[in-house]
């Protein structure tokens, strides 16, 4: 038997779909065995919420080679199965089927874990020089193949002319239904306009680029309406409002918040096939290329050009092309290097049999 307290890590978290995922936990070999979430990964161990209290822990050795041979590692946001030993210590002996996971591709080409069972992502961009359709679109695709649910937060709604031309020009291009809301994330009515993401039970992250808003928002997510008319003190995004584990931050609305170092630099990361499918307009339509391997630039009876916007298109091009970069690894791109070496010296003794020299 596995002990729980669902009220208690609902507040973490918890949703009844995980549970149906649970792994059988024998009780005759395992008394006493919990269910509990990652609030922090160190690099000797990690730190756990029961829902009521956090416990130092650490990964048995065989589950973290078993991870690496799944390229992956715990991460925040994980559900895990954890147990004490007779000396007290507390250890992480299974980990909980992930509903999703957010990864990305280190400098190194090698995928790197970053967060995991994640119900929304706010994609955050501002509405000064930072606002880029385009960007989000890529964004859009990516929590897409994820299996994260997307909502657009548009930031510095104070400074921009006109906000409400950029949401319709938004809703015009992307796809259908995108939740995209403007806001001044400085003020309490971003809190109230996101209150029904933000539930419990709710796991959210936020995603944009550097000076987007992101600290900004968090700390007016963390106030509570009473603290925050306050002295807020600038750049403590360590949550000192609410009980707080770390790297997951439980807001005042319910919802619980991952913010990692790792998250706050993500870059879209997915291979070619993956990412296509956040295209589905242009998958449908390539099916009716004349040719199979259609790249849809020049090709003659091309179904796509012409009926996909040019723009969007040319960010089909560009999500591809990120995508083969990015699935080059350190090795494969020193290969590559040592290649262009080996022709251009070829080049170069070629050029000078053809002078004579
Ligand atoms: N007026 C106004 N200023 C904002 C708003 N959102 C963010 N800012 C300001 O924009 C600057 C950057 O905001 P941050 O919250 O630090 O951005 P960030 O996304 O956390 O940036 P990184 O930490 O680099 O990832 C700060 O000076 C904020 O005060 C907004 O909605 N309105
Ligand atoms: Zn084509």
């Amino acid at each position: 038997m596995l002990e729980y307290d669902f009220v208690a890590l609902n507040t973490l978290g918890l949703q009844s779909a995980l549970l149906a995922a649970l792994p059988e936990v024998p009780a005759a070999d395992h008394p006493g065995a919990w269910l509990a979430r990652i609030t922090e990964v160190q690099r000797e161990g990690l730190f756990l919420h029961d829902g009521h209290i956090e416990h130092a822990a650490r990964p048995l050795p065989g589950l973290v080679h078993a991870l690496v041979a799944q390229a992956t590692a715990l991460v925040v946001g994980d559900w895990v199965i954890a147990e004490r030993n007779a000396l007290g210590e507390t250890w992480v002996t299974a980990l909980v089927p992930r509903l999703n996971h957010l990864a990305r591709r280190a400098n190194d080409g090698r995928r790197q874990p970053l967060a995991s069972n994640i119900d929304t992502a706010l994609l955050v961009m501002g509405l000064d020089h930072d606002f880029n359709p385009r960007r989000l679109e890529r964004y859009l695709a990516f929590t897409r193949i994820a299996g994260i649910a997307p909502v657009i937060v548009l930031t510095k709604a104070d400074l921009a002319d006109d906000p409400e031309a950029r949401l319709a020009e938004l809703a015009a291009r992307l796809p259908a239904h995108t939740p995209m809301l403007a806001v001044n994330a400085l003020a309490d009515g971003a809190r109230d306009a996101l209150a029904p993401w933000l539930g419990a039970g709710q796991t959210v992250v936020l995603l944009g680029a550097s000076g987007t808003g992101k600290s900004t928002l968090t700390n007016t997510l963390l106030a509570t309406p009473a603290q925050q008319t306050g002295a807020v003190r600038h750049g403590d995004n360590r949550g000192r409002h609410t009980t707080v584990a770390r790297h997951l931050f439980r807001l005042p609305e319910g919802a619980c918040l991952i913010d990692t170092p790792g998250l706050r630099t993500w870059r879209p990361d997915a291979d070619e096939a993956e990412l296509s499918a956040g295209f589905d307009d242009i998958q449908a339509l390539a099916a009716h290329c004349r040719y199979r391997d259609c790249q849809h630039r020049e090709e003659p009876g091309c179904a796509v050009r012409g009926a996909v916007p040019d723009d969007r298109l040319r960010n089909y091009h560009k999500v591809m092309h990120d995508a083969r970069q990015g699935r080059l690894t350190m090795l494969e791109r020193k290969a590559q290097t040592a290649k262009w070496k080996v022709i251009s010296k070829a080049a170069v003794a070629h050029a000078k049999a053809k002078r004579g020299g």
